[in-house]
C-alpha cells in the first residue's frame, strides 16, 4: 500500500530531485511550471477581485512562475505589469519559454515601478536564492513592503532560506506563500514560518511514489493518531506507571507535570520526594502517589517503567549523581530543565530505555556547545550525538530522533511562552512515554497536544490551564 506522505517536508536539494525525477517521467518542465503558474493564479483569483498586479519576476525558474502567472491573470482581464530582474535575453530554459510568451514590455527593478500596485505577486527567488538579497533587489522589495498592498509569494518569499527558514540579508513578508508538491522545512522554522503568511501546498503533478524514493527524514508533526486510547478490558497497570523525581523547592514544576500524565491516560504517577517537599506533595492532587522511599527502592518495582527528571529539581552534586545514576539504569528517561544542566559535558553512550531530551535553546547550547547549524540540523545532531530523542523547544519545536527522523511541529501559541509551560510538556510526554509509546512518538504528539491546549484555550493561558484543557483537545480527536 503506498505510504501517506503528505506531511513530509522536502529540502531544497529533495525539491530539485522530485522535479527532476518527474521530468525523467516524462513530464516536461514546461508543464510543472504551467501548473505552478496556474496554481498561483487560482489561489489570487479566489481570494482577491482584478486589480493593479505588479509581478516581480527573478532570473530564474521562480521568475518563470511569475510569467505564467502574468499571462494566466491578463488572460482573465487583470491589469498585470512585470519588473523584470536582469536582461529578458539572459533568461533560459523554462523561463525564458514563458518570458517568450508575454506580448508586452517588462520593465526594470525599482522601487518606482512598485508605485500603483494594488497586489504584489513576490516571485523573484525560491529555491535559488544562494547569496544575500541586496542592492536594487532590496530596495525594490522594500518599496513592495511599504505598499501596503497583499503579497503573494511564489514558493518562498524572496529572501528566506528554503531550508533553514533563515533570511538572508533582507526578505519580503508575505501575506500568501504557494509552494508546489509538499512544503520545505523553510516554511515553518522561524523567522520563515512568520515571513510566508498562510502556507499553501499545491499539486502540480509530482508523483507520491517519487516523493516515497526520496524518501524525506523531515516531517511536519502530524501524530493524532499515536494517540493510545484505553481499551475496554484495561487495567491501571496497563498504562503505565510514571515516577517524577520531585524538586524540593519548585513544587509546582512537578505537580503540574503529574497533572498532565495523568490527564494523557498515565495508569499511575508517583512522586518521589523527601523532607517538606514531601509533605507538599502529599497534601496536594490525592490522585498522585507520593514516596519518600529511596528512588532506588521505588525503581525496583519493573512496572515503574518511565521516571522524569528535572523540573523544579534544582542543582548540586547529590542531584548530579542521582541523574547520573538513572542513566545507568533500564528505566525509559524524561530529562528536562536542570537534568540537562548537569548533564552538560556528559559522555553520552546507549541506554537500555527510551531516552528523552527536551532543552529550550539556552540548555540546548549548555549541553551541546559545538553544534552549529539551522534549528533543525542542531536538533538532528543532537540527538545522533546523544543516542537520544531531542525535542528542541520554542515557537518551532523541532523533535530530532537518533536514526536522523525529524519533525517540526507547528501548533501552539505564544502564550505557551510561560513559567510551568515546559514543566507541563514534560508530564504529557511522561504520560503517553509511559504507556508504551517511544519516546519520539511521545515527544511528537506531546508537543502537538500541548500546543493544541494553548490554541484551544486561547488568550490568557497560564500553565495551570494546561492539564485541564488537555480533555477538551482529547474530545476533538475521538472518532
Ligand atoms: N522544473 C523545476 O525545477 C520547477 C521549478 N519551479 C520554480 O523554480 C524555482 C527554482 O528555480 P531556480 O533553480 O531557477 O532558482 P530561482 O529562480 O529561485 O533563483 C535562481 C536565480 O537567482 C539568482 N540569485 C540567487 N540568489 C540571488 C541574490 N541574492 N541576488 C541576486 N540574484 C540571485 C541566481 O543566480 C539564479 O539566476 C522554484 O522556487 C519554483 O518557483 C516551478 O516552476 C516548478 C518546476
Ligand atoms: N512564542 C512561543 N510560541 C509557541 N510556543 C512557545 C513559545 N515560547 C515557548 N513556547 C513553548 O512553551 C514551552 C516553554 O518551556 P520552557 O522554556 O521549558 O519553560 P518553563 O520551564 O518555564 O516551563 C515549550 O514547550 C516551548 O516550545
Ligand atoms: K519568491
Amino acid at each position: 500500500m503506498a505510504k501517506n506522505t503528505k506531511n513530509h517536508l522536502l529540502s531544497v536539494a529533495q525539491m530539485y530531485e522530485a522535479d527532476q525525477r518527474t521530468i525523467e517521467s516524462g513530464i516536461s518542465g514546461i508543464r510543472l511550471m504551467e501548473a505552478a503558474g496556474s496554481a498561483i493564479a487560482r489561489e489570487i483569483t479566489t481570494r482577491w477581485s482584478p486589480r493593479k498586479t505588479v509581478i516581480l519576476c527573478g532570473p530564474g525558474n521562480n521568475g518563470g512562475d511569475g510569467f505564467v502567472v502574468a499571462r494566466l491573470l491578463h488572460n482573465k482581464g487583470w491589469y498585470v505589469r512585470i519588473l523584470l530582474l536582469g536582461e529578458r535575453d539572459n533568461l533560459k530554459g523554462d523561463a525564458k519559454t514563458n518570458a517568450d510568451r508575454w506580448p508586452f514590455e517588462t520593465q526594470p527593478f525599482s522601487p518606482d515601478g512598485i508605485k500603483d500596485a494594488d497586489l504584489i505577486v513576490d516571485a523573484v527567488f525560491g529555491a535559488g536564492l544562494v547569496r544575500d538579497v541586496d542592492g536594487i533587489v532590496a530596495l525594490t522589495l522594500k518599496a513592495a513592503q511599504q505598499q501596503n498592498v497583499p503579497i503573494i509569494a511564489v514558493d518562498m518569499p524572496s529572501g528566506v532560506d528554503g531550508d533553514s527558514g533563515q533570511i538572508l540579508g533582507m526578505a519580503i513578508q508575505a501575506d500568501i506563500t504557494v509552494t508546489f508538491c509538499r512544503a520545505k522545512t523553510g516554511h515553518y522554522l522561524l523567522p520563515g514560518r512568520t515571513l510566508c503568511g498562510d502556507v499553501i501546498v499545491a499539486d502540480i503533478g509530482i508523483q507520491d511514489p517519487i516523493i516515497e524514493q526520496i524518501a524525506p527524514e523531515n516531517t511536519k508533526n502530524a501524530p493524532a493518531h499515536l494517540f493510545p486510547w484505553p481499551k475496554t478490558e484495561g487495567h491501571k497497570f496497563d498504562r503505565g506507571h510514571g515516577v517524577i523525581v520531585g524538586g524540593q523547592q519548585m513544587t509546582g514544576a512537578t505537580r503540574l507535570a503529574a497533572l498532565c500524565a495523568r490527564r494523557v491516560g498515565a495508569g499511575l504517577i508517583t512522586i518521589a520526594a523527601r523532607g517538606t517537599a514531601y509533605m507538599v506533595y502529599r497534601t496536594c492532587e490525592p490522585g498522585n502517589l507520593v514516596s519518600n522511599d529511596n528512588l532506588n527502592e521505588i525503581l525496583a518495582d519493573p512496572r515503574k517503567n518511565t521516571v522524569l527528571i528535572g523540573p523544579g529539581l534544582g542543582i548540586g552534586e547529590g542531584r548530579k549523581a542521582l541523574v547520573k545514576d538513572l542513566l545507568n539504569t533500564d528505566k525509559n528517561l524524561i530529562l528536562d530543565a536542570d537534568a540537562l544542566t548537569m548533564l552538560a559535558g556528559h559522555n553520552w553512550q546507549n541506554r537500555a530505555g527510551e531516552t528523552l531530551l527536551t532543552p529550550h535553546e539556552g540548555e540546548f547550547k549548555r549541553l551541546f556547545p559545538d553544534i552549529t547549524g539551522s534549528k533543525l540540523e542542531r536538533a538532528r545532531q543532537a540527538a545522533h550525538q546523544s543516542k537520544a530523542t531531542v525535542l528542541l523547544k520554542g515557537p518551532d519545536t523541532v523533535i530530532a530522533a537518533p536514526d536522523g527522523r525529524c519533525t517540526i511541529n507547528t501548533t501552539g501559541t505564544p502564550w505557551l511562552a510561560t513559567a510551568g509551560s515546559g514543566d507541563s510538556l514534560a508530564g504529557i510526554c511522561l504520560g503517553l512515554i509511559c504507556q508504551g509509546l517511544n519516546s519520539y512518538d511521545g515527544a511528537c504528539l506531546g508537543t502537538w497536544l500541548h500546543g493544541k491546549c494553548a490554541e484551544t484555550g486561547g488568550v490568557g493561558l497560564i500553565s495551570e490551564d494546561i492539564s485541564t484543557l488537555l480533555p477538551e483537545v482529547l474530545k476533538t480527536l475521538q472518532k
